[in-house]
């Protein structure tokens, strides 16, 4: 089944006001090409401004917490993330795991909540390069969907995003073969998880995804769309893949 394509740009710890102003041709790419739903996660101090920028745009954010509110200083939850207009949250990112110990259990939690809140969860898997290296990238992605999807998740609710994390900011990729091998195992585990929804979920590649591999990597079995760091900082980058992805 061909699922309609998402194409996602994680802007990470980048962007200032002056940044939105990439927005403006985005937005207009992504209107030329209605197909296809384009998204911007930008920080969470450019979530109201984004929204206000381009409203044609999805906007999301990069984390939320599990909690809706309470005492969790810094913290910013799926409900405030809706109210401040956006309609997506990337949870569960490699360097979230890292960098802030994230378990597949609180993925989880954060996804349910996201859910709860009325947001798209897009839930971020990928195996390191040793784990690959020793064959266990299959296993490896395997678990982290076992621990980390919530079961609730339907084709509406939930993205997952299989990013390697060796790819993530190195200008390597996974040759086409072993994204269809771990695409096909994705869509296979859902399909477990989820029962029938297990189809609907779209599921993403990214790292290191730009204009000259995006059209290549969309043409894969099971390849949903696309999340881009670094070439969704700038409009000249990402709108060739939202034109890849909507051929
Ligand atoms: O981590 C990523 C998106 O979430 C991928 O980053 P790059 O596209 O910069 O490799």
């Amino acid at each position: 089944m061909a699922l309609r394509k998402l194409v996602a740009g994680n802007w990470k710890m980048n962007g200032d006001r002056a940044a939105l102003s990439e927005l403006d041709s985005i937005d207009a790419a992504a209107e030329a090409h209605p197909g296809v739903d384009v998204a911007i996660c930008p920080p969470f101090t450019l979530i109201v401004p984004a929204t206000g920028r381009a409203p044609g745009l999805a906007i999301g954010a990069q984390d939320c917490h599990t909690a809706i509110s309470g005492a969790h200083t810094g913290c910013i939850s799926a409900e405030m993330l809706r109210d401040a207009g956006a309609r997506y949250v990337i949870v569960g990112h490699s360097e979230r795991r890292t960098d802030q110990h994230e378990s597949d259990a609180e993925v989880r939690a954060k996804a349910e909540a996201a859910i709860a809140a009325g947001l798209v969860a897009i839930l971020c898997v990928g195996e390191t390069e040793a784990e690959r290296d020793a064959g266990r990238a299959l296993d490896v992605v395997r678990g982290q969907l076992q621990g980390s999807i919530p079961p609730a998740g339907t084709g509406e609710t939930l993205v997952v995003a299989y990013e390697p994390v060796w790819a993530i900011g190195t200008g390597r990729t996974p040759s086409v073969a072993d994204v269809a091998e771990m695409h096909a195992a994705i869509r296979a585990t859902l399909g477990g998880l989820l029962d029938g929804e297990g189809a609907a979920v779209r599921i993403l590649y990214g790292g290191s995804v730009k204009p000259s591999n995006a059209a290549e990597l969309m043409a894969v079995p099971d390849v949903d769309g696309a999340l881009v760091g670094g070439a969704s900082l700038k409009a000249a980058d990402f709108e060739p893949i939202i034109a890849a992805a909507a051929a």
